[in-house]
């Protein structure tokens, strides 16, 4: 008998397979070793789910911002209590280092569902007034309907609270599903929001989960219930996406690759930039849309700095989930080692790999901490995005080229600046073309603020009242007086 974990679709309150049976094989990142089995919902799977959520969908329109609050703060409680499970679901999903699973995603995700807790009450909208005689003019803001919802298997139960918290905050009802590879934390969620439901005598449909493959996806986004697609993943998936709402003028919310620059100026604290950069760009084995991936060093302290950077990923560890140290794990998949591998093999002869360039171990998809210098701008590791612990530099001469250089890629989510000049930092974030700037430091994200790219990165965001109000409609009411 196999002992494989069996993991289920959530539709209505009730975990079930798919209806016609099939089933993708969920494979340990850490191994390569298939640990459990999800559902490959076709059709009459996302039907069942969108016919739960848009059942449910006229009772959470019309229930209270205060009811919507109190669920999400029960949710954001359970998220606590229930911090083991989770953990080890997703772990188990990604092979990420336990430790830093705990303290870097389960904080933030009860932070982040209590921020679109008090969201829910704060909803706001032009006063009413009569902007034309003899009539009163209101705004009225909406939930806009049932929402189709893809994560990716990055931090698959974080980014499922990205989705989620703010659709169910402003009163739409969900049917998300997470990556093919997985399924698992978010399954778990589903269990643990579906009870808090059931306590709250609210309607089961309000949050549904559906397991499957690019194709189950774009059978969510193409039926004809959803009111909203929102998805992160890549640009691919994103067009495809989109264009796949486009038939019936679907709101879409697209939060998509990244390429993010890392502007270093002569006049930075060298040290504290090397350990930011290094932290930023290999955490999660640099599978993060804003990882600190493609640093610009100003031609006066290149050199030094590349050896420190080097030393730094030399230092750097990867390793099992219980691995003392480790700041990272492995790669999420066969494909994912494939293509990181890839980059690496056909980097061109300018090219210098300073430390890493290979896979560490045979079993798993584990990558060694890799820098890479000697690179020009349109080299293809510098435009495409390699979702993996690679750290690549260039060098700039002036402020002019080091813009350039940052902006010169289709991506735009994230970028950062290292100086103390304080001007030059002021100007730089005028002049970076990315959704997000930091200066002195990279990664760092919080509830209130928005995150979210432009150009090929998507448009939408995440997070804050911005990403709030993008799960809302506004409807403006004019009365004669
Ligand atoms: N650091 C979180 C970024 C979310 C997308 O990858």
């Amino acid at each position: 008998m196999s002992d494989l974990r069996t993991l289920r679709n959530y539709i209505n309150g009730e975990f079930v397979d798919a209806a016609d049976g099939r089933t993708l094989e969920i494979v340990d990142p850490t191994t390569g070793e298939v640990y459990a089995t999800s559902p490959l919902s076709g059709a009459a799977d996302v039907d069942a789910a969108m016919a739960s959520a848009a059942a449910a969908f006229p009772i959470w329109r019309d229930a209270t911002p205060s009811t919507r609050q109190k669920l999400l703060l029960k949710i954001a409680d359970a998220v606590e209590e229930r911090a083991d499970e989770l953990v080890d679901a997703e772990c188990r999903n990604t092979g990420k280092p336990r430790g830093l699973t705990r303290s870097e995603e389960i904080g933030p995700m009860a932070d982040q569902i209590r921020f679109f807790a008090g969201a829910a009450r704060l909803l706001e909208g032009k006063a009413a007034g009569e902007y034309m005689d003899g009539m009163t003019s209101i705004v009225r803001r909406e939930p806009v309907g049932v929402c189709a919802q893809v994560a990716p298997w990055n931090y698959p139960m974080m980014m499922a609270v990205w989705k989620f918290a703010p659709a169910i905050a402003a009163g739409n009802t969900v049917v998300l599903k997470p990556s093919d590879t997985t399924p698992a934390s978010t399954v778990l969620l589903a269990e643990i929001i579906g009870g808090i439901l059931k306590d709250l005598e609210l309607p089961a449909g309000i949050f549904n989960v559906i397991c499957g493959d690019r194709e189950s996806g774009r059978l969510m986004v193409e039926h004809r219930t959803p009111a909203m697609a929102s998805i992160t993943g890549s640009v691919r998936a994103g067009i495809q996406v989109a264009e796949s709402a486009s038939k019936d003028v679907k709101r879409v919310h697209l939060e998509l690759g990244g390429k993010a620059p890392v502007v270093v100026f002569e006049d930075a604290d060298i040290p504290e930039a090397v350990e930011g950069i290094s932290v930023a760009g290999f955490f999660n084995a640099g599978q993060d849309c804003t990882a600190a991936t493609r640093v610009l060093v100003h031609e006066s302290i290149h050199d030094a700095f590349v050896e420190a950077l080097a030393k730094a990923a030399a230092e750097t560890k990867t390793g099992g989930v219980d691995d003392e140290d480790v700041l990272y794990g492995p790669l999420n998949n066969a494909n994912q080692l494939k293509q990181v591998s890839g980059f690496i093999e056909r980097l061109p002869a300018h090219a210098k790999v300073e430390s890493g360039g290979h896979r560490v171990g045979e079993a798993g998809y584990f990558y060694a901490p890799t820098v890479v210098s000697g690179l020009n701008q349109d080299d293809e590791i510098i435009q495409n995005e390699v979702f993996g612990p690679v750290i690549t530099v260039q060098k700039f001469s002036d402020e002019d080229q080091a813009v350039d250089y940052a902006n010169g890629v289709e991506f735009a989510l994230a970028s950062s600046v290292w100086t103390k000049d304080h001007a030059r930092a002021m100007r730089m974030s005028r002049r970076l073309d990315f959704g997000c700037v930091w200066i002195n430091t990279h990664i760092p994200l919080v509830a209130e603020m928005p995150h979210g790219g432009f150009k090929k990165s998507g448009y939408g965001k995440d997070l804050s009242s911005y990403g709030f109000e993008d799960y809302t409609r506004v409807k403006h009411v004019m009365t004669a007086i």
